[in-house]
């Protein structure tokens, strides 16, 4: 079982086309480890728009629909940008394992974002892995995590 995962709460998923491939990779990792999601698209390789999708899943997260999630784009940075517009969401690319634990150590990182056309399969869902089984460290992390949001 997931370290952060929240009872009764699915994980919330979000990509445009160069993520899409990637995304049904996830989904498939995650239906074998039994995690439901919320997929809120993009739903095939057709050019599309990344704040098309990723603004409802920040909203879901905000609502209290979803939490945490994952955002794939081709480099990550777009729908990261739009993810992190949504208060309370932190959105972290990550691209190897190690990051993905600091973004969660460090940071509580809510949104775990891949960059599918930088990374291999493989290593993503070892991402993943470590973003969903690694928790905060809180301390003097807590105090830096809460002045995000002062802006
Ligand atoms: O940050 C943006 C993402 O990497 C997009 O996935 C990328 O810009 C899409 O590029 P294109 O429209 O050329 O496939």
């Amino acid at each position: 079982m997931s370290l952060i995962l929240k009872p009764g709460l699915p994980i919330g998923l979000c990509c445009d086309h160069a993520g899409y491939e990637l995304k049904n990779i996830v989904e498939g990792y995650l239906q074998s480890q039994d995690i439901n999601f919320t997929d809120f698209g993009c739903h095939s390789a057709d050019s599309c728009d990344y704040p098309d999708y990723a603004h409802p899943c920040a909203q879901a997260i905000q609502d209290g629909k979803c939490y945490p999630a994952i955002g794939i784009c081709g480099t990550g940075n777009g729908i990261a940008m739009a993810l992190n517009k949504h208060k309370g969401i932190r959105a972290a690319i990550c691209w190897n394992v190690e990051l993905a634990t600091l973004a969660r150590t460090h940071n509580d990182a809510n949104v775990l974002v891949l960059p599918a056309r930088h990374i291999e399969p493989t290593v993503a869902l070892a991402i993943v892995d470590a973003f969903l089984n690694t928790e905060f460290q809180g301390g003097r992390h807590q105090r830096r995590v809460e002045k995000i949001d002062m802006a």
